[in-house]
């Protein structure tokens, strides 16, 4: 099984300070290396005097004398580190009042739900949860001190972090020497082969064989060659992280193997709790300010976005406050929010939303549309439509109307779009943090299937945009998978099918270039403008964008209706019987309840209460 619970972390980084803490880490080891010889006896024993962490509650004064007595007590704190972490909290109020008050007539929103059909996954959970910023500068001052818990914790964690940094040091500097006996004798494999090996011994080989792989030269053992040396290790991984040799394998392939350690071990962690300003009916500071009124310590996630919000902490269920159920906001992944950054909704335009339930992302079109024009949501699992049109309706979008076809009926059932968004059903293997099942349930015939389906989606995505659209044309692709196969695989397709296509940059500020050539076979050039997203890298969920823009119109756009059309349709339907369905008008009470049910028992699990003590009393 994996090694979840003994790596649990405390609450998640956000993007910046993840990658901060990264480089940070980058930063120190050039430095400890060169130390480490005379430094070791001394790190050990600071190590070992370094104060147990409290996690429990402390009020404000206590978190700050806290904070400041932990600074003078400790022989080794790097108190540079500790007062960029202390200034980052106040300091991300300020940039981030600015950020807000130059984009207050800036609305944007939308939402999202945490719903994983048996089939096909979706990147947004509806359970996770976890400092904080305001606009206006007296707000920040008050927004700052009730975070003082959050940044107290924020400073355990990173007493925390440098502990077992200083571990993986030791084992790193001391266990690892030069040509040293790594991999296991004949004798030794039949022993791990007989049974549940030492997961320590397990862990450790894993580092040993990362630093062989990576100066080979050196430090192999004579008469072995790499591929046994990466045999090793992928069966190490699947001992030591729970996943079929076929996931571990192609997952391995696509990182160094340094960074593949990283991949694995981020995807044993939860990914921070987000949510999205629904900007239709709130705005992000007083949305930040009745939260943090209610107990739940949150800030921005980051400069790139303006409409979210990451939550470190709360006394109340973050899915069933009086705020979410009036629609002020959506519990929504923050690699979510990407693609529709990349889709640059307009107003009044007419948009496809192809593979739409749960709707976190037609919410968010929504809302930057600001209720204006036509978002079409269609999904062909009926089912899910439900929850689709039920954050349709609790979000106060006006702007759209459900569909259920099977996209790749598109564009014969409607055509002419300014713009479409596919977010597309995909393997989950950028979710694993979410859903550890992927990790053995993902089979060969997967990552033929899927991605088969795929391309089909994205052709008619293709053929259903209007080439000649004055204000669009364009068409994001987007999966939570992180496999070729389902990504630069599928638009390398689109590209030779569709020659009517280009690619163009997403106007993403983060992610990483897309692969151009991948274990043999080449891409068009134009695939590095495409966006990856890793857990560890941005601390989001493994995630995926492509943004074409359509040049021109070609013989397969073939519509027995366009979609305003369609719209003008719908529209006088809608007068005809109200807009809105009996069978869809009110929330249902069961639904309601089961849902507040279950965030209750996960806020109490996340506290370490046993659910059944409080909830069958
Ligand atoms: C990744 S989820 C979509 C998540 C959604 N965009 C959101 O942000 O809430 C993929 C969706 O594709 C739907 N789907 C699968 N096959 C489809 C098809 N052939 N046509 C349309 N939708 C499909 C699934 O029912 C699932 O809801």
């Amino acid at each position: 099984m994996g090694r979840r619970a003994k790596n649990k972390q405390g609450e998640p980084l956000s993007i910046e300070e993840f990658q901060a803490r990264k480089q940070k880490k980058g930063e120190k080891r050039t430095f400890k290396k060169e130390t480490t010889s005379k430094d070791t006896s001394n790190k050990k024993r600071h190590i070992s005097e370094r104060p147990v962490s409290n996690k429990s509650k402390k009020t404000k004064k206590q978190a700050v004398a806290d904070v400041e007595s932990d600074a003078s007590d400790l022989p080794e704190v790097d108190y540079e580190e500790l007062a960029n972490a202390k200034k980052s909290l106040f300091e991300d109020s300020e940039e981030e009042e600015e950020e807000e008050l130059q984009g207050l007539d800036d609305l944007e929103s939308g939402e999202d739900e945490i719903d994983v059909d048996d089939e096909f996954y979706d990147s947004d959970e509806g359970d996770r949860e976890r400092p904080m910023f305001s606009d206006d500068e007296e707000d920040m001052e008050e927004l700052n001190a009730a975070n003082m818990e959050a940044l107290s914790r924020k400073l355990d964690e990173e007493a925390e972090l440098e502990e077992y940094e200083a571990e993986q040091e030791l084992l790193e500097g001391n266990k690892i020497q030069p040509r040293a006996k790594v991999l296991p004798t004949a004798d030794e494999e039949e022993e791990i082969a007989k049974g549940p090996q030492d997961l320590t011994m397990v862990r450790t080989r894993m580092l040993e064989v990362v630093k062989v792989l990576e100066d080979f030269k050196t430090l192999s053992e004579e008469g072995t060659n790499r591929s046994q040396y990466i045999d090793r290790f992928v069966k190490d991984l699947c001992e030591y992280f729970g996943y079929s040799q076929f996931l571990a394998e192609k997952l391995f392939n696509l990182f160094s193997p340094s960074e593949a350690m990283e991949f694995f071990e981020a995807n044993e962690i939860h990914r921070p709790i987000t949510i999205r300003t629904n900007t239709l009916k709130s705005r992000r500071r007083d949305l930040a300010q009745s939260l943090v009124n209610k107990g739940v310590n949150l800030q921005p996630i980051g400069p790139w976005t303006k409409v979210g919000l990451q939550v470190f902490d709360s006394q109340v269920p973050i899915g069933a406050t009086p705020e979410y159920l009036a629609g002020h906001y959506i519990l929504q992944a923050a690699s979510s929010f990407l693609p529709v950054m990349a889709l640059d909704p307009q107003e009044n335009e007419r948009i496809l939303d192809m593979a739409a339930a749960p709707g976190g992302k037609t919410t968010y079109i929504s809302a930057l549309m600001k209720n204006t024009g036509c978002v079409f949501a269609n999904d062909a699992n009926k089912a899910r439509t439900k929850s689709l049109i039920a954050n349709i309706h609790r979000l106060g979008c006006r702007n759209t109307i459900v569909c259920n076809y099977d996209a790749r009926e598109f564009p014969k059932v409607i055509g002419g779009f300014d713009r479409i968004l596919l977010d597309a059903p995909c393997s989950g293997t950028g979710v694993i943090g979410k859903d550890e099942s992927v990790k053995v349930s993902r089979t060969e015939k997967d990552f033929i299937q899927i991605p088969h389906l795929q391309k089909q989606l994205l052709l008619s995505a293709i053929d259903s945009v209007d080439a000649n659209s004055p204000t669009g044309g364009v068409i994001v692709y987007s999966t939570c998978s992180v496999a070729v196969d389902e990504n630069e695989a599928v638009v390398d397709y689109a590209l030779r099918k569709r020659p009517n296509v280009k690619l163009v940059e997403t106007g993403l500020a983060i992610g990483k270039e897309g692969f151009t050539s991948y274990r043999g076979k080449h891409f068009s050039s134009k695939l590095s403008m495409t966006r990856r997203y890793y857990p560890h890298t941005y601390n989001v969920d493994g995630f995926y964008v492509a943004k074409f823009k359509k040049i021109a119109p070609s013989p397969n756009d073939v519509s027995k209706a366009g979609a305003s059309e369609k719209e003008a349709l719908a529209r006088a339907e809608a007068e005809e019987e109200g807009i809105i369905h009996d069978d869809f008008s009110k929330f249902e009470e069961d639904e309601d309840k089961e849902i507040i049910t279950k965030s209750i028992k996960h806020s109490l699990k996340r506290k370490g209460i046993n659910p059944a003590t409080v909830l069958n009393k």
